[in-house]
């Protein structure tokens, strides 16, 4: 073992982009994932890049992540170390950057119990309400279909973290603040954002962490005041069902430390309300600017549902087109365009190049989406790559939008069917398209870690009667 230790440790690093003496690469200064991609295209599947005594390791093609993100999984688990948003901004809570250790696989648990496909299944009927709601928000107020989208995703998670029973608004001043949250967590994760993670020394410089600290200390007594409020509705018997109350009623099963629990249940709707409205969004853009594939899936609607009563969760097995246009969706713009980093634990070969233990790697999901092998003419929207010969969804091709191996992501079954049921509903009751006069630029996303497409404009035409639309989706309907 210690030879191949060694023959390993003799293998170069995989090729990249000039290295400076002492400076290390220049990273990129925004829009990461795109210059990654560029550097896929002219250094190979596997690039690296160094800055200060750290090494990134970038995947931007589909089989080299399969050979280093899954197959590699148990070796690649861990996050690097972060000290800006983790142990300043998070305080060491924040379960997404924890590294792969026996907490993290219990706070992984305590996830899946409560989101596992089974589990997801009973949440359906909310998520359908408040799809419903964005339908009726949609034909009201057709102009803010991008708020729409983020109302409908902050009501879910609010829903299951909290157990809240009545919609959420994007005003309330919890989301504000959570929301507020996010954006900073956006803002510190980027890679460079904060030099002190390429050089720790800078840590001790007085001042230079303070702002995040006391970001940090708002972030946690928040969290923390979420939580007693569901502590006291369960004592005085008032607690619906939710995330936070089950956390509470099993905690010594699951041995989760007191220190940290109201994080655990505010880092979900950091995690997945941004990411579902997005998704949301992306769909709907994708619906606007592709009119042709559009009308494919709507063909499939009148022929499976019918223009007298809404699709529902029963008819996605019957409905192909449906699933495919939302698997290209998220193919053409993944929500997630870089990806989270993972840490190497241990030196892996690949092809011949060694990706040491402590490396940074990332899988690239803009440059995998791009992949021309996988995904011949990788730039143009077309669902039809999804569908095999009998007409239904592939199983032998899948795109990486909930991540990798073994920090894949726990929510995606809820966000699954989050956008399944908007989609159905929203290209059932609506043709989307774009307004001539102010074409949408598919490109034009905010910089951040999920993205944001920036303001768009939709024209939603009825397909169905609008008094039809109103009385299904009246609210108890
Ligand atoms: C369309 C919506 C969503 C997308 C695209 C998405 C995507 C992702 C991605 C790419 C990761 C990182 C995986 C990796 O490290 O390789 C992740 C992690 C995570 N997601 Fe999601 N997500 C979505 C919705 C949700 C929802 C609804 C929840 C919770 C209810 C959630 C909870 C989490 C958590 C807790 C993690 C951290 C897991 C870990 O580090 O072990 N996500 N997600």
């Amino acid at each position: 073992a210690k030879q191949r230790y060694q023959a390993a440790r003799r293998l170069p690093l995989p090729p990249g982009p000039p290295v400076r003496w002492l400076l290390g690469n220049t990273m990129p200064k925004s829009y990461a994932p795109f210059q990654f991609a560029r550097w896929t295209e002219q250094y190979g599947p596997v690039f690296s890049l160094k800055q200060g005594h750290r090494i990134f390791v970038v995947i931007g093609r589909h089989q080299a992540a399969v050979d280093i993100m899954e197959k590699e999984g148990a070796n690649v688990a861990d996050r690097p170390r972060s000290i800006a948003v983790q142990e300043t901004l998070s305080g060491g809570f924040r379960m997404s950057l924890k590294d792969n250790n026996e907490r993290l696989r219990r706070m992984r648990r305590v996830l899946h119990a409560n989101l596992q496909p089974k589990v997801a299944e009973t949440y359906e009927p909310m998520q359908t309400r408040h799809a419903k709601n964005l339908v009726l928000d949609v034909l009201n107020d057709p102009k803010n279909h991008q708020r729409h989208a983020m109302r409908y995703s902050a009501s879910v998670i609010m829903s299951f973290t909290y157990g809240k029973i009545t919609p959420t608004s994007y005003t309330d001043p919890e989301v504000v603040s959570i929301n507020r949250f996010s954006a900073r967590f956006g803002q510190t994760i980027k890679p460079g954002a904060y030099l002190v993670n390429a050089y720790p020394i800078l840590r001790f410089v007085p001042g230079y962490l303070s702002e995040l600290k006391a970001w940090h200390k708002e972030e946690l007594a928040f969290y923390d005041g979420q939580l007693d409020a569901v502590r006291r509705k369960m004592r005085e018997g008032t607690a619906s069902p939710s995330f936070a109350r089950f956390i509470l009623e099993h905690q010594t099963q699951y041995q989760l430390e007191d220190k940290g629990l109201g994080y655990l249940a505010g880092e979900i709707f950091a995690a997945g309300s941004d990411t579902t409205a997005s998704a949301i969004t992306i769909m709907m853009m994708a619906a606007a600017t592709h009119t042709d594939a559009q009308a494919r899936v709507q063909e499939e609607l009148d022929n499976v549902v019918g223009r007298t009563r809404l699709p529902t969760f029963d008819d996605q097995e019957m409905l192909p087109q449906v699933t495919a246009f939302i698997l290209e969706s998220l193919r053409w713009r993944p929500v997630t365009l870089g990806g989270f980093p993972h840490r190497a634990i241990k030196d892996i070969v690949w092809n011949n190049y060694l990706i040491p233990a402590g490396a940074t790697v990332i899988g690239n999901h803009w440059a995998i989406a791009n992949d021309p092998e996988v995904f011949p003419e990788p730039q143009t929207f077309n669902p039809q790559r999804w569908i095999d010969d009998a007409g239904r969804v592939r199983g032998d091709l899948r795109f990486f939008t909930y991540g990798f191996g073994r920090r894949v992501c726990p929510g995606q079954h809820l966000a699954n069917r989050s956008v399944f049921v908007n989609t159905a509903l929203l290209l059932w009751a609506f043709r989307l398209s774009e307004n001539p006069a102010a074409k949408i630029d598919t490109l034009a996303f905010s910089d951040i870690f999920t993205v944001h497409a920036a303001p768009f404009e939709i024209c939603f035409a009825k397909r169905i009667d609008e008094n039809v639309i109103r009385e299904l989706c009246a609210p108890g309907k």
